[in-house]
């Protein structure tokens, strides 16, 4: 016979959290949003902690290069989309780790045998009007000169007057080296009150800007996820069961910190043969994810495989249709609740910490803390970064708002056919997600900001200023339909019906 849970499955919206003692240390600038990324043994700490409990979605649709800059500048981190070329893949996660703030790689170069008429025309192309002078027209050429709007009249000089002639010489240059800091490169900038320092290498390469406009937007950012040694930002990326012998090591080589293999349902042998070729085949050096999971048997399979983090959740995600496709998924509360008591009853039993992260489902920024308190150690989003002009996807305008565009990997559009390819047949091909708009919701870091601010006071209210505390502490009750209507606004009419 069948095995019935006892349990039904539940989401965060049937939930809510019950207040405990708000001591008058527990204030918002107390509190740590610190959390571990990978698992760890017991009285040590984990390779990788995030600064903000938030990962981004592995979707094409949320998670670039620029979506994974703009999240680790604000302490969280990206897993880049997996369903792409593994050469391309592997150059979004360069593109990140190559990423210094305020070092800008110059788009505008030119030789010092051009003309000011190719000048213009570049002026014209990328709209810069600094550019450096360097021996090939390459941004990582020999500096050889600085061209700026203040060397030329576009007007009055004749357009066949070369480079050379009217460049500032690199002979009369301030220049910085690689490896200074931004804040030395800023002093220099002050100091000689430039617009613009070339920072080049030991043979005089032309390796970066920096501008003295982008001061302001480029001050240290405490909460910058980095790699403590070489003040790198942190990456990740998916995978996925097929192709990891030669997707792992492109995207390895080209710098990745962590790894996450990416299925809407991860408790297979194809999951636990790729844990173990990639934990062999690197000595366990590097570090990969698995799921997505809804039980304390698949959290367990997938730890027994070699598993760094268990991702949990099958069907939540505000484009899935999983459930209704093919029948399987629980209530994303209950299966954070059920992996999260798998997790503690696996430290106990070994002492080793396994980090589980909530994926889909979370709409409201009380949802993220109750997936928390629940026993989520980070929590992964899609529809919630889509929103920002960081991601990926064009901005449009739908009747009067500005959207943007959001889709599953499941779906038609991202065109991950070979995933469903079970054997080569036609037929087993169906979608599992849909195509859609979310509301365009500006910037990320400012609605960022708005998030951790009511996580932070939340967890206030709740007497706590760490995860692992509010983990213990929370209490939670379930709420019946008709509390929830008393929880919104009610029996008024309202003024602003765009709340
Ligand atoms: N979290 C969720 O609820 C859902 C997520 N998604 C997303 O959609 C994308 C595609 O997910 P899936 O379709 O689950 O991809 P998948 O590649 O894991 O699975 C597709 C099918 O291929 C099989 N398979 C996997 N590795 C294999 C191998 N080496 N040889 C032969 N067969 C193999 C699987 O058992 C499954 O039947 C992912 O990005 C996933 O995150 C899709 C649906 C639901
Ligand atoms: O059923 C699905 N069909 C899809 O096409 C699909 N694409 C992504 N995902 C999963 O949804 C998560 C993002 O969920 P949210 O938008 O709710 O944050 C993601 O992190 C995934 O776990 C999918 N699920
Ligand atoms: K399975």
């Amino acid at each position: 016979m069948a095995i019935y849970l006892d349990d039904v499955s539940r989401t965060f919206g049937e939930y809510l959290l019950i207040p405990g003692l708000t001591t008058k240390q527990c204030i918002p600038t107390n509190v740590s949003l610190k959390t571990p990324l990978v698992k760890y043994k017991k009285g040590e700490k984990s390779a990788i902690e995030l600064n903000i409990p938030f990962v981004s979605a592995i979707m094409q649709s949320v998670s670039d290069s620029g979506l994974a800059i703009a999240l680790a500048r604000n302490g969280g981190l990206s897993f880049i989309f997996g369903s792409q070329p593994i050469e391309s893949q592997a150059e979004m996660v360069r593109k990140v780790k190559k990423f210094k703030a305020g070092f800008v790689t110059s788009d505008s170069n030119i030789t010092p045998e051009a003309t000011l008429a190719d000048v213009l025309a570049l002026v014209k192309r990328t709209g810069h009007t600094t550019m450096g002078v360097t021996d090939d027209g390459t941004p990582n050429g020999k500096l050889l000169g600085l061209v700026t709007s203040r060397d030329y009249r576009g007007e009055k000089d004749p357009k066949d007057r070369k480079v050379k002639e009217f460049m500032t010489p690199f002979s009369k240059l301030t220049v910085g080296e690689v490896g200074m800091t931004l804040s030395e490169a800023n002093q220099i900038i002050w100091d000689h009150k430039l617009n613009t320092l070339p920072i080049i290498d030991k043979d005089q390469k032309l390796a970066y800007f920096v501008f003295r406009k982008d001061y302001d937007s480029h001050k240290d950012n405490p909460n910058e996820l980095l790699n403590m040694t070489d003040k790198k930002l942190l990456v990740g990326a998916g995978i996925n069961s097929r192709d990891y012998k030669e997707r792992v090591p492109a995207l390895v080589e080209a710098g990745v910190d962590v790894l996450c293999i990416d299925s809407s349902d991860g408790f297979s042998e194809w999951q636990k043969e790729t844990l173990q070729w990639i934990k062999e085949e690197y000595n366990g050096k590097v570090l990969v994810g698995a799921g997505n999971v809804v039980d304390q048997a698949g959290f367990r399979y997938l730890v027994e495989a070699g598993a760094d983090f268990i991702k949990v959740g099958i069907g939540g995600g505000s484009i899935c249709i999983t459930r209704e496709q093919k029948g399987i998924g629980r209530g994303q509360a209950t299966a954070v609740i059920d992996v999260a008591k798998a997790r503690d009853k696996y430290f106990e039993d070994t002492g080793i910490y396994v980090p589980i992260c909530s994926d889909g489902g979370l709409v409201h920024d009380y949802h993220m803390v109750l997936a928390l308190a629940m026993g989520a150690d980070f929590l992964m989003m899609g529809r919630y970064f889509a929103r920002f002009d960081e991601s990926p996807t064009k901005k449009l305008m739908v009747g009067n708002n500005y959207v943007k565009e959001y889709w599953g990997e499941g779906s038609n559009r991202a065109h991950n056919w070979q995933r469903y390819d079970m054997g080569g047949s036609e037929s087993l091909k169906f979608e599992e997600g849909v195509d859609s708009y979310v509301p365009y919701a500006g910037k990320l870091k400012d609605n960022l900001d708005v998030t951790i601010g009511k996580i932070k006071s939340t967890m206030c209210s709740c007497g706590a200023t760490t995860i692992p505390e509010l983990q213990k502490n929370a209490k939670i009750t379930l709420v019946s339909s008709t509390s929830i209507v008393e929880g919104g606004a009610h029996d008024v009419i309202l003024k602003d019906h765009n709340r």
